[in-house]
């Protein structure tokens, strides 16, 4: 039997109720789940771990979803405040397999894209900002602070969930993309940000902090990757990182830990960032969720006290998070799995999307220029949505 074309995968998002698109950056993993045979709304990371043991025990098969940043709830919704499902069936395109019941995987006419009609900005953020810079300024204990926006779009009519994946693929092609969908509601993100993988008992993980634009041509580009490098604010916010994910990742008994001294740069289309590979090994004492469990917020996407961090995020940001920032991704049957950080993201529900971005906030931090960083981290779900209106 010849493994379905992934234009009839993408196709058949739109029909599903419950779908997932996951895909790594590295080309190792990439899944279409569609239907639901189990699922598990808004719970921690205990729950998520026992409910997961109970659900695999009666089909071995992968689960997809994530987590929320915190505890703040969105009312509406059933899908952004933490929500976990198998699929009745997954298609593992780098191995041509197909796990579970095979469907009649039927092309269906599309509708036409969503075109923009209202865009509304935070455009007081940078004065909101202002207080959590003068807070850091005055105590030093208070180091970062990852600050979110979103902005909100109305759109023309529902997003074509085909072109969407297909827009992820060509548009964002040196991201993690995923695509998790449920009753409607739609969280899509195409991170550059690995949270933790689990495969064989390796550990692989990544800090990923300090940002800067892309150049305008080559060699532009490498003086701006040379400046990110060098910048003062940008490593020390990049080491608070690594130092903190070290730290967790030694509490949560992972040993063998390896990692570059200096950071890399990562480059996406829009920006590139600081980064650094951390590698280590599994003991029989944790497994996957426990290490999520530990390593997050990092202060890439929360901040340092991690515990101040949570409470200025949520009086100075307008709105819940949701899946933004959390950690999301798969659980496969063998206790390996990966998490990814849902950022570059949107949520879509009822001919509305909220995109999110956000920057780190550090004493020295300077208001609008953070603006435009986030602006820069909007720009891969723009894209997106452009595309939507554009004829194939
Ligand atoms: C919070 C976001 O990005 C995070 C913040 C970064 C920074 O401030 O330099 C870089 C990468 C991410 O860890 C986002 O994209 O929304």
């Amino acid at each position: 039997m010849t493994f379905a074309t992934e234009e009839k995968l993408q196709w058949s998002f739109e029909l599903a109720n419950d779908a997932v698109y996951f895909a790594s950056s590295d080309g190792k993993t990439k899944y279409y789940g569609f239907g639901k045979q189990a699922e598990l709304i808004g719970g921690s990371f205990d729950q998520v771990q026992d409910w997961l043991v109970k659900v695999q025990q009666t089909n071995p098969q992968p689960i997809f979803g994530g987590f929320a940043f915190d505890d703040q709830q969105i009312d509406d919704s059933e899908l952004m405040n933490g929500y976990f499902f198998q699929p009745a069936v997954v298609y593992d395109v780098v191995k041509q397999e197909i796990i579970g019941q095979n469907i009649d995987l039927v092309r269906q006419t599309q509708p036409s894209g969503a075109e923009v009609l209202t865009t509304k900005d935070e455009t007081d953020w940078p004065t909101r900002i202002q207080a959590a810079i003068d807070d850091m300024q005055q105590n030093s204990v208070h180091e970062k602070v990852v600050l979110g926006r979103q902005r909100q779009i109305t759109l023309s009519s529902a997003l074509n969930e085909g072109k969407l994946i297909k827009s992820l693929q060509e548009t964002q092609p040196t991201s993690y993309h995923f695509v998790l969908k449920h009753c409607g509601e739609l969280f899509i993100s195409a991170t550059p940000e690995r949270l933790v993988k689990v495969a064989h008992g390796q550990v692989a993980t990544a800090a990923v902090a300090g940002t800067i634009k892309r150049g305008e041509n080559r060699s532009d580009d490498e003086k701006l990757a040379d400046e990110l490098w060098h910048d003062q604010k940008n490593r020390i916010e990049h080491q608070t990182v690594v130092e903190t994910i070290k730290a967790n990742l030694q509490a949560a008994n992972i040993t063998d830990l390896k990692f570059p001294t200096t950071p890399q740069i990562l480059k996406n289309p829009q920006v590139q960032h600081l980064y650094t590979p951390i590698t280590g090994k599994l003991t029989d004492d944790n497994n996957l969720l426990g290490i999520v469990k530990q390593l997050h917020p990092t202060p890439a996407l929360g901040g340092k006290p991690r515990e101040w961090a949570l409470s200025v995020i949520s009086s100075i940001e307008k709105y819940p998070r949701g899946l933004f920032s959390g950690p999301v991704g798969v659980m496969t049957t063998d206790g390996d799995g990966e998490f990814i950080v849902g950022i570059r993201a949107m949520w879509y529900r009822n001919n509305m999307v909220n995109l999110f971005a956000g920057a780190g906030i550090l004493a020295g931090s300077d208001a609008q220029m953070e603006y435009q960083e986030t602006g820069l981290k909007l720009l891969p779900m723009m894209n997106v949505l452009k595309e939507q209106t554009l004829h194939d």
